[in-house]
This record gives structure tokens, sequence and C-alpha cells, in this order.
């Protein structure tokens, strides 16, 4: 287990959705997700203050793709592939997670990592601008993960829904935003991205072609399964 002490929390306005002291005890249970590459993974983007998914996220998103049997994936924003440590588990040694990144760095280490633990395979890491990346993909997936600059989320989700396969699933992170959509005048990160969050989650939430909830553990993930036609 490699935090064993509650974190220390940057919550100003005492707006974090979930007490971080209950998320410390959800955490303690994942002992048996713990492997040696993913808690290098772990101390990366501690000591780089990189914004990965998390474990307790991770752990929703690997149970999400194995319930719908999912086989390809489709991530915005892939990072150093942390979130697609947990779908390249799901999706078995036939399928394929497309990740996506800006920087050619995070491609690099995501490839070490991930070999390591033997889903590079399962890979297409691709990088550049995520939404054209996925314009120049052909066909549907089974999910469509956004971890992207928040800004693009409404895009993001306009595009994604198309190419979703019935009863497959998007999934988003950070639709909490440290609890900014839930009051007006919050200091944003990026001017505009509380208002594109809160776009985004409102238009999946009135979509007659998705059920979706939003799970607030960390900083909330929606989940939107496409109905069945
Ligand atoms: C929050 S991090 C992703 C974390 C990753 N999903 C995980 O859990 O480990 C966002 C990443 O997406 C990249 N990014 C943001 N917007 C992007 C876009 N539109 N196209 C490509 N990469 C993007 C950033 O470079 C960054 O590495």
């Amino acid at each position: 287990m490699p935090i064993l002490q509650p974190p220390v929390v940057d919550n100003p306005d005492g707006l974090i959705p979930v007490n971080p002291m209950i998320e410390h005890y959800m955490y303690t249970l994942t002992e048996q997700f713990d492997h040696p590459i993913l808690d290098e993974m772990e101390a990366f983007a501690r000591v780089r203050n990189f914004p990965i998914v998390g474990r307790l996220v991770g752990i929703s998103l690997e149970i999400l793709a194995k319930m719908i049997g999912a086989h390809r994936v489709f991530e915005f924003g892939s990072g150093y592939g942390y979130s697609a440590y947990w779908f390249g588990k799901a999706v078995g040694p036939d399928g394929q997670i497309v990740c996506t990144d800006s920087n050619p760095v995070n491609q690099e280490r995501a490839e070490q990592y991930l070999a390591a633990v033997g889903i590079w395979e399962r890979v297409k890491f691709c990088t550049g601008y995520a939404q054209d990346i996925f314009a120049q993909t052909d066909g549907m997936f089974d999910i469509c993960y956004n971890d992207a600059d928040k800004g693009g989320y409404p895009d993001i989700w306009r595009m994604a829904k198309e190419r979703i396969r019935p009863g497959g699933l998007y999934i988003a992170d950070n639709v909490l935003w440290r609890g900014r959509v839930a009051v007006d005048g919050s200091a944003d990160i990026k001017p505009g991205w509380t208002e594109a969050i809160r776009e985004h989650n409102q238009l999946i939430c009135k979509d007659p072609e998705f059920d979706a909830f939003i799970n607030p553990t960390r900083d909330g993930v929606i989940v939107a399964r496409r109905k069945m036609a």
C-alpha cells in the first residue's frame, strides 16, 4: 500500500465532493490491486504533481469496462498511460486502447510502464490533438474516455457520442471540478473551464440516447451508457 497517511488536500473553498478521510478509507481497501508498476506510476504522479485519475477511479474504469465486455476504448488525454493501465487490464489480449496525448514525452513513459505489465501491445498511442486523432480514427468504440483539457469537453462529448456502440459507455473525469460546478464565482484554473464542464454535464444528462450518472469519487466521474436501439 503506497500511501498509508491521509492525503494533504488543497481545498481552499471547502468544495471537494467527498471527504478526503473517506476517500482515504476507500483507498485502504484497494490492496488487491497493488502492483509494483502501478505503485511506480502513482509515485511519479505524486512527485511531479501530474493529474492522473487515481486508484479509486482507475479501479472503477477497469470494472466498468469488464462489465460491458469492452474491447475497444478511445482515450482523449492519456497522460503517461495511467488510465490506460486500467482499461488495458480489462480489454484482454485482443483488445485495443487508442491513447492520445499532445506531449510526446508522455508516450515514451507510457510505453515503459505499460510494456512492463504486458499491456503495451494492446495500446495504439498517438501523439497530437486528441480531437483530430479521433476524427482520423475509424470505427465504433465500446468506451470513449475523456480526460483532456476541460474547455473542449462539450465538443468531445458531441463527437464521441455518435461513435459509442449501443450499450457502450462515455466516461469523463473531473466533471465536478473540485466543486466549482456547484457554486458561482469560484476562481477557475483557466477561464471558461467551469462553464464548459457545466455545459458538458447538461448535454449528457439531457441526452435522450443516453442514461447517465455522476460518481462523486475524487473529482467526479460521469458515466453515460448509450441506450440499446
Ligand atoms: C488529466 S491528464 C490525463 C491523465 C490520464 N487520463 C490518467 O488518468 O493518467 C490530461 C492529459 O491530456 C493531455 N491533453 C489535454 N488536452 C488534450 C488534447 N485536446 N489533445 C491531446 N492531449 C491533451 C495533457 O497533455 C495531459 O497529459
